[in-house]
């Protein structure tokens, strides 16, 4: 038996993919170390994998595009008890990296009723709640004694949070808070598993305390009866409907009458209301925001896996089509070969590795965070806050676009939903809006980008934080791209800095020159906001980039470090040819040196080529995780196409019930009528 480089090769899988991944130059298991961030991790997965596809009780009875929403949600349902019973048997407990491989392969991506139970809710209550509230409720949660949700968008407003209408009265005379929706655009609307699943939520609503407004508060809120899951008196409670994606998770909507909870329901970690109704201010007025900003930092590289699902899809199933010729002399080429098909999927592929590189770093410093708000030293929260706003919006943007790529590089295969393409894209680009808007997501960092070039103009650039620290340096007259013998990452790295500075100096002059010219701070931020979305779009690719750099840096396998060397200058030069514009307004970068980089993109294109199955496999997605005939591990595609249309449930008969009541009848008339 040859041993490969490439460990997802099988025997009587397909001819075409085999050849591909023979030509793999790396080891795929030593990849897949790299993109989950360690080698422990990487084996857990494959070991988790291993453990569930020898257990039939956990698989998809059938695919998903043939149920219906209720029959997906009941198996949803079964096999998230199946787990929840067994995973101490398959996972590590507590371990959230395990957890959230073992529910992509068994219950998969379009949610599952307790989806935010542990992306929101048990965040909240952790970073949130008090030691004492978290001993009454923490450990039920984590028990799944309950289950919870985390309910803070209304049906009128999502982002702008201070204009919530959903109010918590304080009531001194029975210390409770009295929570109540005073219109229908105060119901809450969109929290996931609020519908149908969840019968507690931790609640956002404006805190009144002797007629003053003290803003948005979280609340744990008891919604539905424990023992008959029927909804509390006082709250009208249901499921908003099907979504474009996602419709597994019941998305709810929720309405308060004049309902009453314990004033120990207030969250006080932080904040605290006494039962006089004293109010004690948070270190931070932001620090109840941490439910969204963990999940901010996690999506990174959620967003990057849904980008990589798309693309293994597509780079394999592009290495089995075949279609036309390049040379008319030869039999038909695989689809792969195209240079147009290579320009579309593999500048992707390395966009991927960099966001889940750059989603790695985030998550580290998420966590260094946490571990110092807890001890009260909140002094990292703004830079954590802009980073995450940034890259939530500029990951889950290019995710998206990156998907959509990939769907069409499938042809009409892709349009299919066995390809599963459609409900990867539905469920990324729900990216670009939950948890932030991206465009007020941008403006958030923009104001930490405009903070910055204000120190940088006053003189004051020694106090500007790591991540900025670049604004205060001088640029070089031009971009040496091609003019040094050794044109590196760091001339790269340079040009990028200079674009994202000249382009955050700029933003910034033209928003304070309006204020000095007399408009209001709000009009004139408003009047330079599409600028400022720039300067912001641009300073996160930048980040990105220098996490991409920084992580090739690190690696010490030789293989590995050709291979993510390749991908680091397909990315640089993509990226560079992308935001171009920007680089030759003044004359950075000219455009014989554009030209330069348009040469290295093709070359690198098709250096990457004979790599290309090897570094998406290296993502080592299951075929049940994946979910997709085209992206079938074994490649063998048209006779598994041919299957899945069988079982379509329109085919379960010849005739189906609407052509005999209704096709039938009216061609019987038309040819009566012909006589
Ligand atoms: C390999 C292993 C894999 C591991 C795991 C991978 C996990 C993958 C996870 C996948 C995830 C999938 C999840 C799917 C579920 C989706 C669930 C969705 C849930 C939701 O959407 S919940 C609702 C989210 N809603 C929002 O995000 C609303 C957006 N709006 C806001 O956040 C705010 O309104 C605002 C930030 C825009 C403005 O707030 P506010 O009005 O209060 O602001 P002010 O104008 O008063 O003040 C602005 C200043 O405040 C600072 N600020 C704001 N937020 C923060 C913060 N969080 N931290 C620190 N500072 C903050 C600003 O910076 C401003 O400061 P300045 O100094 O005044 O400039
Ligand atoms: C799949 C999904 C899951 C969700 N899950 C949850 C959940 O579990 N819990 C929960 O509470 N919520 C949830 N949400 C709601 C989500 O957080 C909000 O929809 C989101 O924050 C955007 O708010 P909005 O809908 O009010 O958009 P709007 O703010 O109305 O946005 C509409 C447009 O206005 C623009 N805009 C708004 N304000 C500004 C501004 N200040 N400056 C410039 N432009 C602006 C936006 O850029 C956008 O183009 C979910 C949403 C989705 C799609």
């Amino acid at each position: 038996m040859v041993h490969h480089q490439n460990k997802a090769i099988r025997e009587g899988d397909n001819p075409d993919l085999t050849a591909e991944r023979v030509t793999g130059t790396f080891d795929t298991h030593s990849m897949a170390a790299q993109i989950y961030n360690s080698e422990a991790h990487a084996r857990r997965r494959r070991e988790i994998t291993e453990i569930i596809a020898k257990r039939p009780e956990l698989h998809d009875t059938k695919p998903f595009p043939f149920m219906t929403r209720e029959e997906k949600i009941l198996e949803s349902s079964r096999k998230l008890t199946l787990i929840t019973k067994h995973m101490n048997e398959i996972i590590e407990p507590n371990n959230s990296n395990e957890m959230f491989h073992l529910n992509n392969e068994v219950l998969g991506i379009e949610g599952h009723p307790m989806a935010l139970h542990g992306i929101m809710f048990i965040p909240a209550l952790t970073a949130q709640a008090s030691e004492e509230q978290q001993k009454k409720w923490l450990t039920r949660a984590i028990n799944r004694e309950i289950v919870g949700t985390y309910a803070q968008t209304e049906l009128g407003h999502g982002t702008n949070l201070q204009n919530l209408e959903t109010t918590a009265t304080y009531d001194v005379a029975t210390q409770e808070f009295v929570l109540h929706t005073p219109t229908i655009t105060g119901l809450k609307w969109w929290p996931g598993n609020l519908g149908k699943s969840s019968n507690y939520a931790v609640v956002v609503a404006l805190m009144f305390i002797k007629g003053k407004n003290y803003g948005p508060h979280t609340f744990m809120v008891p919604l539905r009866d424990e023992k008959t899951h029927q909804p509390l008196k006082g709250i009208t409670i249901g499921d908003i409907g099907p979504k474009i994606a996602y419709n597994v998770t019941d998305n709810g909507f929720l309405g308060f009458d004049h309902y009453r909870i314990p004033r120990t329901n207030l969250l006080m970690r932080h904040t605290r209301v006494e039962p006089d109704g004293t109010y004690v201010k948070p270190p931070h007025a932001k620090i109840n925001y941490s439910a969204m900003v963990h999940v901010r930092s996690h999506m990174i590289t959620g967003q990057a896996i849904m980008l990589s699902y798309a693309l293994t899809i597509a780079t394999r199933y592009s290495s089995v089509r075949r279609q036309g010729q390049i040379d008319t002399t030869q039999p038909e080429v695989k689809v792969l070969e195209y240079q147009t098909q290579q320009h579309r999927l593999f500048p992707y592929i390395a966009r991927a590795y960099a966001f889940v590189f750059a989603g790695a770093e985030t998550v580290k410093l998420y966590e260094r965070v946490l571990e110092e708000v807890a001890t009260g030293n909140v002094s990292l929260m703004a830079d954590l806050h802009a980073l995450t706003s940034g890259l939530k919006s500029v990951v889950s943007h290019y995710t998206a676009q990156g998907i959509e790529q990939a769907r069409m590089a499938c042809g009409g295969h892709g349009y299919s939903q066995a390809s599963y393409m459609s409900e990867i894209f539905g469920v990324a680009v729900g990216g670009c809006t939950y948890e932030g808007e991206n465009m007020v997501m941008l403006l958030q960092l923009a104001r930490y980008l405009v903070k910055s070039a204000s120190l940088v103009k006053t003189g004051q650039s020694s106090k500007l934080g790591p991540l900025v620290a670049y604004l205060g340096a001088k640029s070089d007259s031009t971009s040496l791209i091609d003019r040094t013998p050794t044109t590196g990452f760091a001339e790269y790295v340079k040009t990028f800095q200079h674009i994202a500075r000249r382009q955050t100096l700029k933003a910034a002059d033209k928003f304070f020159g309006l204020m000095e010219k007399g408009e209001k701070r709000p009009i004139a931020w408003n009047k330079s906001s599409v600028e400022l979305n720039r300067a912001s779009r641009l300073h996160t690719r930048l980040y990105i980039v220098e996490a991409f750099v920084r992580r090739v840096e690190e690696v010490a396998d030789p293989r590995l470090k050709e291979v993510l060397t390749d991908l680091l200058h397909l990315h640089v030069n993509y990226e560079l040819l992308d935001m171009s514009t920007y680089a030759l307004e003044d004359g950075f970068v000219s455009s014989s040196q554009l030209d330069y980089v348009r040469d290295q993109l093709y070359f690198y294109l098709a250096k990457i080529r004979p790599n290309a199955v090897s570094l998406v496999d290296s993502w080592e997605f299951s075929d049940q995780e994946l979910r997709s005939v085209l992206g079938r591990r074994d490649g063998h595609v048209y006779e598994n196409l041919f299957a899945w249309a069988k079982a379509s449930p329109l085919n379960k008969t010849d005739v189906l019930p609407s052509v005999d009541k209704y096709l039938k009848p009216l061609m019987e008339s038309a040819r009566a009528s012909k006589l």
